[in-house]
């Protein structure tokens, strides 16, 4: 056996850079927040060092930073993904606001969190079934059963969705038929349909053209009006163009979180500074 130190591990300790600053209080309402947040995986790789965020309520926040910083990490938190793998351990707190609640403590129920806080991912990936019951799925998984209740649930996630029009008339066609782009609005659609608390977004745009990715941005400022968003985002002009607020990490670390337009015009943090520019990353 031999004793090379991890090369992560070398990484994470070899940072000699200015120390991380930490978010300011926020005045607008919070719908979540992160405390002193630590994530290891079960080969014992700490992802997440110390993070503390606001996440503002109805507003859209980015979480930026260089390959391997920590981003879908921290998403996955939020809504007990990691539970889905043995061995992987946190520490610290994801509180919901208003309610007080700590999504990752001892009485919080993984799969319960799963349906609160919806999860969009990189692919689409809708399940092998009609269009309708891609959007009913979570909804019969909440224990719904009323045919009507369910119709109008359907009918309005995909008006959210900015999807209704163009499937309408075939609802009951098979999801695959429909477009990449289609397919991401569907799954926004399906993630929509419980009433989410929070909706994380994993890069949702990067595997769509630029036409189906305008569709998605516009989608996102939209739905921003009556839900929070969390978006991992590797565009930089995405971010700056969907989000309120920009978390800025670096191996594993909040480097700086603000007003999107500070992050993106006047970064506080050198390391900020240094990857909006494209100087790294
Ligand atoms: N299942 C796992 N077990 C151990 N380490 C992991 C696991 N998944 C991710 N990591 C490590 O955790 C760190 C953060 O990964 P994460 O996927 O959160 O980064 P990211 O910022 O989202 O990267 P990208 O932009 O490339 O998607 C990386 O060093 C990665 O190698």
């Amino acid at each position: 056996m031999t004793n090379m130190p991890d090369k992560r591990a070398a990484e994470a300790t070899t940072d000699a850079d200015q120390p991380p600053i930490p978010p300011r209080k926020e005045k607008a309402p919070l719908r979540a927040r992160v405390e002193n947040l630590n994530f290891y995986y079960a080969d014992g790789f700490q992802a997440l060092r110390n993070v503390s965020m606001p996440i503002l309520d109805r507003q859209v926040t980015a979480l930026i930073g260089p390959s391997g910083c920590g981003k879908s990490t921290l998403l996955r938190c939020y809504n007990r993904m990691h539970d889905l793998y043995p061995g992987n351990r946190y520490e610290g707190s994801v509180i919901l606001e208003p309610e007080g609640e700590n999504l990752i403590g001892p009485d919080a129920d993984p799969v319960l969190v799963r349906l609160r806080i919806g999860m969009v991912f990189q692919k689409p990936n809708p399940f092998p079934k009609s269009i309708y019951e891609n959007v009913a799925a979570g909804l019969r998984v909440r224990g719904v059963r009323n045919r009507a209740l369910i119709d109008e649930a359907v009918e309005t996630a995909l008006r959210r969705a900015a999807i209704w029009d163009e499937v309408k008339d075939r609802l009951d066609g098979s999801a695959y038929d429909m477009s990449g782009g289609q397919q991401q609005r569907l799954c926004i659609a399906r993630a929509l349909a419980p009433n989410p608390e929070i909706l994380l977004l994993d890069e949702p745009t990067s595997a769509l053209d630029p036409i189906a990715t305008a569709k998605v941005e516009d989608l996102v400022q939209e739905l921003s009006k009556d839900v929070t968003v969390v978006i991992v985002t590797h565009n930089m002009q995405q971010a700056a163009r969907i989000s309120n607020r920009t978390a800025f990490m670096h191996i594993g670390q909040l480097m700086e979180f603000d007003e999107t337009s500070k992050i993106f015009t006047n970064p506080s943090h050198p390391r900020t500074e240094a990857y909006i520019t494209g100087r790294y990353g």
